[in-house]
Protein backbone atom coordinates (compact mmCIF):
# COMPACT_ATOMS: atom_id res chain seq x y z
CA UNK A 1 0.00 0.00 0.00
CA UNK A 2 1.57 3.01 -1.22
CA UNK A 3 1.93 5.98 1.60
CA UNK A 4 0.18 9.01 0.31
CA UNK A 5 0.62 12.73 1.44
CA UNK A 6 -1.95 14.68 0.79
CA UNK A 7 -1.15 18.86 1.20
CA UNK A 8 -3.99 21.40 0.96
CA UNK A 9 -1.55 24.49 0.35
CA UNK A 10 -3.96 27.92 1.33
CA UNK A 11 -3.26 31.48 1.89
CA UNK A 12 -2.79 31.27 5.49
CA UNK A 13 -2.51 27.78 6.47
CA UNK A 14 -1.04 24.17 4.97
CA UNK A 15 -3.09 21.22 5.74
CA UNK A 16 -2.04 17.75 5.59
CA UNK A 17 -2.83 14.37 6.00
CA UNK A 18 -0.45 11.84 6.02
CA UNK A 19 0.01 8.01 6.21
CA UNK A 20 -2.29 5.57 6.43
CA UNK A 21 -3.61 6.79 9.86
CA UNK A 22 -5.20 9.63 8.24
CA UNK A 23 -4.01 12.06 10.57
CA UNK A 24 -4.86 16.02 9.63
CA UNK A 25 -3.15 18.73 10.87
CA UNK A 26 -2.66 22.47 9.72
CA UNK A 27 0.22 25.01 10.61
CA UNK A 28 0.00 28.60 9.94
CA UNK A 29 2.54 30.36 7.90
CA UNK A 30 3.28 33.81 8.00
CA UNK A 31 6.08 36.23 7.16
CA UNK A 32 8.95 33.18 8.10
CA UNK A 33 10.26 31.01 5.06
CA UNK A 34 7.70 28.26 4.34
CA UNK A 35 11.10 26.16 4.73
CA UNK A 36 11.65 26.41 7.99
CA UNK A 37 8.10 25.50 9.60
CA UNK A 38 8.76 22.58 6.91
CA UNK A 39 11.66 21.66 8.99
CA UNK A 40 9.65 22.34 12.08
CA UNK A 41 6.56 19.95 11.06
CA UNK A 42 8.14 17.12 8.82
CA UNK A 43 11.76 17.24 8.94
CA UNK A 44 11.49 14.18 11.43
CA UNK A 45 9.00 12.30 9.39
CA UNK A 46 9.58 9.27 7.36
CA UNK A 47 9.55 10.23 3.64
CA UNK A 48 5.78 9.15 1.63
CA UNK A 49 5.48 7.70 -0.91
CA UNK A 50 3.72 10.07 -2.76
CA UNK A 51 2.71 13.09 -2.48
CA UNK A 52 -0.57 15.31 -3.35
CA UNK A 53 -0.69 18.79 -3.52
CA UNK A 54 -3.76 20.76 -3.75
CA UNK A 55 -2.38 24.83 -3.78
CA UNK A 56 -3.71 28.32 -4.40
CA UNK A 57 -0.68 29.69 -2.44
CA UNK A 58 1.33 32.34 -4.80
CA UNK A 59 4.07 30.28 -7.21
CA UNK A 60 6.76 31.20 -4.56
CA UNK A 61 5.01 29.44 -2.07
CA UNK A 62 4.47 26.47 -3.97
CA UNK A 63 8.23 26.60 -5.50
CA UNK A 64 9.35 26.83 -1.74
CA UNK A 65 7.56 23.80 -0.68
CA UNK A 66 8.30 21.88 -3.59
CA UNK A 67 11.73 22.62 -3.54
CA UNK A 68 11.82 21.18 0.84
CA UNK A 69 10.05 18.12 -0.37
CA UNK A 70 12.53 17.51 -3.11
CA UNK A 71 15.18 18.47 -1.37
CA UNK A 72 14.21 16.50 1.98
CA UNK A 73 12.68 13.35 1.25
CA UNK A 74 13.75 13.12 -2.96
CA UNK A 75 10.12 13.81 -4.28
CA UNK A 76 8.04 16.06 -6.38
CA UNK A 77 4.77 16.43 -5.55
CA UNK A 78 2.30 15.73 -8.05
CA UNK A 79 0.14 19.04 -8.13
CA UNK A 80 -3.69 18.65 -8.76
CA UNK A 81 -5.64 20.34 -11.22
CA UNK A 82 -9.16 21.26 -11.84
CA UNK A 83 -10.29 19.16 -14.98
CA UNK A 84 -13.66 19.90 -16.56
CA UNK A 85 -15.23 16.89 -14.55
CA UNK A 86 -13.94 14.42 -11.96
CA UNK A 87 -15.23 11.92 -9.39
CA UNK A 88 -18.88 12.13 -10.92
CA UNK A 89 -19.20 16.49 -10.99
CA UNK A 90 -19.14 18.62 -13.73
CA UNK A 91 -17.22 21.82 -13.51
CA UNK A 92 -19.62 24.86 -13.64
CA UNK A 93 -16.78 27.22 -14.77
CA UNK A 94 -16.67 28.10 -18.48
CA UNK A 95 -12.48 27.96 -17.99
CA UNK A 96 -12.36 25.07 -15.12
CA UNK A 97 -8.66 26.44 -15.13
CA UNK A 98 -9.40 29.58 -13.05
CA UNK A 99 -11.83 27.71 -10.33
CA UNK A 100 -9.63 27.31 -7.55
CA UNK A 101 -8.06 23.51 -6.66
CA UNK A 102 -9.45 23.76 -3.19
CA UNK A 103 -12.93 24.94 -4.21
CA UNK A 104 -12.70 21.38 -6.42
CA UNK A 105 -11.53 19.43 -3.57
CA UNK A 106 -13.83 20.39 -1.09
CA UNK A 107 -16.52 20.35 -4.22
CA UNK A 108 -15.69 16.56 -4.75
CA UNK A 109 -15.85 15.62 -1.46
CA UNK A 110 -19.41 17.25 -0.57
CA UNK A 111 -20.67 15.81 -3.63
CA UNK A 112 -19.83 12.62 -1.90
CA UNK A 113 -21.36 13.64 1.42
CA UNK A 114 -24.29 14.88 0.40
CA UNK A 115 -25.48 12.95 -3.10
CA UNK A 116 -28.96 14.82 -3.41
CA UNK A 117 -27.14 18.34 -3.83
CA UNK A 118 -25.26 20.25 -1.56
CA UNK A 119 -24.01 23.98 -1.12
CA UNK A 120 -20.48 23.74 0.14
CA UNK A 121 -19.19 26.89 2.26
CA UNK A 122 -15.07 27.27 2.93
CA UNK A 123 -14.92 29.81 5.64
CA UNK A 124 -11.06 30.30 4.86
CA UNK A 125 -8.78 33.18 4.27
CA UNK A 126 -11.45 33.83 1.47
CA UNK A 127 -15.27 32.37 1.95
CA UNK A 128 -16.28 30.59 -1.08
CA UNK A 129 -19.93 29.07 -1.60
CA UNK A 130 -20.52 26.76 -4.40
CA UNK A 131 -23.47 24.87 -5.67
CA UNK A 132 -23.92 21.02 -6.83
CA UNK A 133 -27.21 19.92 -8.10
CA UNK A 134 -28.79 16.23 -7.44
CA UNK A 135 -26.66 15.22 -11.05
CA UNK A 136 -23.53 16.48 -9.98
CA UNK A 137 -23.58 19.11 -12.33
CA UNK A 138 -21.62 22.10 -10.44
CA UNK A 139 -23.35 25.12 -11.22
CA UNK A 140 -20.83 27.83 -10.05
CA UNK A 141 -20.97 29.68 -6.77
CA UNK A 142 -19.45 32.78 -4.69
CA UNK A 143 -16.49 34.41 -3.57
CA UNK A 144 -16.37 36.90 -0.40
CA UNK A 145 -13.29 38.38 2.17
CA UNK A 146 -13.13 35.85 4.72
CA UNK A 147 -14.52 36.76 8.01
CA UNK A 148 -11.31 38.31 9.55
CA UNK A 149 -10.73 39.58 6.13
CA UNK A 150 -13.44 41.61 6.74
CA UNK A 151 -13.27 43.01 10.08
CA UNK A 152 -9.78 43.80 9.27
CA UNK A 153 -10.41 46.00 6.16
CA UNK A 154 -13.25 48.08 8.16
CA UNK A 155 -11.37 48.90 10.96
CA UNK A 156 -8.27 49.74 8.89
CA UNK A 157 -10.52 51.73 6.57
CA UNK A 158 -12.80 53.56 9.33
CA UNK A 159 -11.45 55.80 12.51
CA UNK A 160 -14.20 52.81 14.69
CA UNK A 161 -12.88 51.77 18.13
CA UNK A 162 -14.46 48.60 19.01
CA UNK A 163 -15.02 47.88 22.75
CA UNK A 164 -15.07 43.78 24.10
CA UNK A 165 -18.73 43.42 24.51
CA UNK A 166 -19.79 39.90 24.96
CA UNK A 167 -22.07 39.11 21.23
CA UNK A 168 -23.35 35.54 22.79
CA UNK A 169 -26.96 36.32 23.04
CA UNK A 170 -27.43 39.69 20.98
CA UNK A 171 -30.45 39.47 18.39
CA UNK A 172 -29.26 42.76 16.97
CA UNK A 173 -26.05 44.38 17.53
CA UNK A 174 -25.86 46.90 20.24
CA UNK A 175 -22.21 47.92 20.77
CA UNK A 176 -19.83 48.82 18.20
CA UNK A 177 -17.82 45.17 18.63
CA UNK A 178 -21.49 43.79 18.08
CA UNK A 179 -22.80 45.37 15.32
CA UNK A 180 -19.38 44.69 13.35
CA UNK A 181 -18.89 40.66 14.64
CA UNK A 182 -22.92 40.14 13.60
CA UNK A 183 -23.24 42.10 10.59
CA UNK A 184 -20.42 39.59 8.97
CA UNK A 185 -21.60 36.32 10.85
CA UNK A 186 -24.82 37.09 9.60
CA UNK A 187 -24.16 38.22 5.87
CA UNK A 188 -22.75 34.56 5.65
CA UNK A 189 -25.45 32.48 7.40
CA UNK A 190 -27.94 34.65 5.18
CA UNK A 191 -26.35 34.21 1.78
CA UNK A 192 -25.71 30.46 2.93
CA UNK A 193 -29.48 30.48 3.88
CA UNK A 194 -30.63 32.50 0.77
CA UNK A 195 -28.86 30.42 -1.83
CA UNK A 196 -30.27 27.08 -0.28
CA UNK A 197 -34.24 28.26 -0.50
CA UNK A 198 -33.44 29.49 -3.98
CA UNK A 199 -32.68 26.20 -5.32
CA UNK A 200 -35.55 24.71 -3.31
CA UNK A 201 -37.80 27.79 -4.50
CA UNK A 202 -36.61 26.74 -8.44
CA UNK A 203 -36.67 23.07 -7.66
CA UNK A 204 -33.22 22.90 -8.32
CA UNK A 205 -32.44 20.25 -5.99
CA UNK A 206 -33.08 20.39 -1.83
CA UNK A 207 -29.30 20.71 -0.91
CA UNK A 208 -27.51 20.07 2.17
CA UNK A 209 -25.44 21.78 3.66
CA UNK A 210 -21.40 21.08 4.33
CA UNK A 211 -18.86 23.50 5.88
CA UNK A 212 -15.35 23.56 6.20
CA UNK A 213 -12.45 26.37 7.09
CA UNK A 214 -11.28 27.53 10.51
CA UNK A 215 -13.63 30.25 10.23
CA UNK A 216 -17.10 28.23 9.76
CA UNK A 217 -17.56 27.96 13.90
CA UNK A 218 -17.87 32.01 13.92
CA UNK A 219 -21.34 30.97 11.70
CA UNK A 220 -22.50 27.52 12.84
CA UNK A 221 -24.50 28.81 16.12
CA UNK A 222 -26.75 30.95 13.79
CA UNK A 223 -27.49 28.62 10.82
CA UNK A 224 -30.52 27.64 10.87
CA UNK A 225 -30.43 25.30 8.67
CA UNK A 226 -29.06 21.58 9.37
CA UNK A 227 -25.35 21.71 7.97
CA UNK A 228 -22.37 18.66 8.33
CA UNK A 229 -18.96 20.26 9.26
CA UNK A 230 -15.69 18.48 8.02
CA UNK A 231 -12.30 20.01 8.91
CA UNK A 232 -10.57 17.88 6.71
CA UNK A 233 -12.99 18.68 3.32
CA UNK A 234 -10.22 19.80 0.87
CA UNK A 235 -7.70 16.88 1.91
CA UNK A 236 -11.17 14.03 1.98
CA UNK A 237 -11.56 15.23 -1.88
CA UNK A 238 -7.95 14.81 -2.57
CA UNK A 239 -8.04 11.40 -1.18
CA UNK A 240 -11.07 10.69 -3.02
CA UNK A 241 -10.21 12.32 -6.26
CA UNK A 242 -6.33 10.36 -5.94
CA UNK A 243 -8.12 7.27 -5.72
CA UNK A 244 -10.30 7.77 -8.89
CA UNK A 245 -7.23 9.27 -10.69
CA UNK A 246 -4.84 6.19 -10.04
CA UNK A 247 -7.59 3.28 -10.47
N1 LIG B 1 -11.11 28.90 15.26
C1 LIG B 1 -11.09 30.06 14.58
N2 LIG B 1 -11.91 31.06 14.91
C2 LIG B 1 -11.90 32.20 14.24
N3 LIG B 1 -11.11 32.46 13.21
C3 LIG B 1 -10.28 31.50 12.85
C4 LIG B 1 -10.22 30.25 13.49
N4 LIG B 1 -9.29 29.50 12.89
C5 LIG B 1 -8.80 30.25 11.90
N5 LIG B 1 -9.39 31.44 11.88
C6 LIG B 1 -9.13 32.54 10.95
O1 LIG B 1 -10.05 32.41 9.92
C7 LIG B 1 -9.40 32.61 8.70
C8 LIG B 1 -9.50 31.42 7.88
O2 LIG B 1 -9.36 30.24 8.64
P1 LIG B 1 -8.32 29.12 8.34
O3 LIG B 1 -7.05 29.38 9.06
O4 LIG B 1 -9.00 27.82 8.52
O5 LIG B 1 -8.07 29.38 6.88
P2 LIG B 1 -7.92 28.30 5.86
O6 LIG B 1 -9.24 27.65 5.58
O7 LIG B 1 -6.81 27.40 6.26
O8 LIG B 1 -7.56 29.27 4.73
P3 LIG B 1 -6.59 28.98 3.61
O9 LIG B 1 -7.05 27.66 3.07
O10 LIG B 1 -6.81 30.14 2.71
O11 LIG B 1 -5.22 28.93 4.23
C9 LIG B 1 -7.97 32.95 8.97
O12 LIG B 1 -7.84 34.34 8.82
C10 LIG B 1 -7.74 32.50 10.38
O13 LIG B 1 -6.88 33.38 11.06
C1 LIG C 1 -10.93 31.72 -3.70
C2 LIG C 1 -9.71 31.09 -3.07
C3 LIG C 1 -8.72 32.17 -2.64
C4 LIG C 1 -10.18 30.33 -1.82
O1 LIG C 1 -9.11 29.73 -1.18
C5 LIG C 1 -9.06 30.06 -4.04
O2 LIG C 1 -9.95 29.05 -4.34
C6 LIG C 1 -8.58 30.71 -5.31
O3 LIG C 1 -7.55 31.33 -5.35
N1 LIG C 1 -9.38 30.51 -6.40
C7 LIG C 1 -9.09 31.00 -7.73
C8 LIG C 1 -10.21 31.85 -8.23
C9 LIG C 1 -11.52 31.11 -8.41
O4 LIG C 1 -11.80 30.11 -7.73
O5 LIG C 1 -12.31 31.55 -9.27
K1 LIG D 1 -9.29 26.78 2.08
Amino acid sequence: MNDDLFIDLGNSRIKWMSGTGHIQQAAEYGEAPLGALLDRIWKHQPSPDRIWLASVATAGIEQALQEWTRQVWGITPHSIAVQPEACGVHCGYQDPAQLGVDRWMAIIAAHGISRDGVCVVDCGTATTLDVVDGRGQHLGGYILPGLKMMRRVLLKETAMQPGNEAISDMEWGNSTVGCIDLGIRRSIVSLVEQSVERLQAAGVCDPGVVLTGGACTLIKPYLQLAYEHRDALVLEGMETFVREYTR
